[in-house]
């Protein structure tokens, strides 16, 4: 039988790094003479990777760019975000117990995050988590990223699982239709970045703290999705 699946998205799920993404936001806005965005924007920033994030502040700063002028902001934010990095970027609670007891339970885990695949790795290689998950993927690694199904779908291909056995758990409106999309089931956790409470997005379940997953949990949620047909 193939092993079940978790996918996890990666910031404002596995990992806390607005801190470190806003300070690297700022760093390319003040190159502009702009002010900075506070850690509340960050909620709305965050989602759909980096170019999206310096295009949603500059717009947030009613800044007329040139489209060619996000390539430069987009490298200098490489530069900075990678040069500090981890930062201040930690796991949430609980997340490495929960990551010890899935994986004692025989299940596979996986990264499917809108960061940019290298920027993923480096992080999580530089947190000494890249060795725990079968596949890590990123906004760029498919020619669709999250809300995609797509990209959950590949994500799973490449974990050498089914979609059949797989759960996606996410912080975001882009975890949660991704998972939709792909039909497996989600798991909101609400600790994260999204400017609507996660309940919003119907996902099949909300976890407030990585104590409370478990295999159980897993695997009665792709039971129940194999009984509801
Ligand atoms: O960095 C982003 O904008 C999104 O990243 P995530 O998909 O890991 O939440
Ligand atoms: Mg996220």
């Amino acid at each position: 039988m193939t092993s079940s699946l978790v996918i996890f998205d990666l910031d404002g799920t596995l990992i806390h790094t607005a801190p470190d993404l806003m300070a690297s936001l700022n760093h390319v806005l003040a190159l502009d003479g702009l002010a900075p965005v506070t850690f509340e924007d960050m909620t709305w920033l965050v989602g759909q990777g980096a170019k999206v994030m310096i295009e949603r502040a500059w717009s947030h700063h009613g800044y007329a760019f040139a489209p060619e002028k996000l390539e430069t902001a987009f490298d200098a934010f490489l530069v900075h975000y990678a040069a500090e990095m981890p930062g201040h970027s930690q796991p949430y609670p609980g997340l490495l117990a929960a990551l010890d007891r899935l994986e004692a339970s025989g299940m596979k885990l996986a990264v499917c995050t809108n960061k940019t695949e290298a920027l993923a790795r480096r992080l999580l290689d530089s947190l000494g988590l890249t060795g725990r998950f079968a596949a890590i993927t990123g906004g760029d690694t498919f020619a669709v990223r999250k809300p995609h199904g797509e990209h959950v779908l590949g994500t799973i291909e490449m974990a050498g699982a089914l979609p059949a056995n797989a759960v996606m758990i996410g912080d975001s409106i882009n975890d949660i239709l991704a998972a939709q999309n792909a039909a497996v089931p989600a798991i909101a956790v609400p600790f994260g970045y999204s400017d609507k409470p996660v309940s919003d997005f119907n996902p099949d379940i909300i976890i407030n703290h990585f104590d409370e997953l478990d295999a159980d949990m897993v695997r009665s949620l792709i039971e129940s999705r194999h009984t509801a047909g």
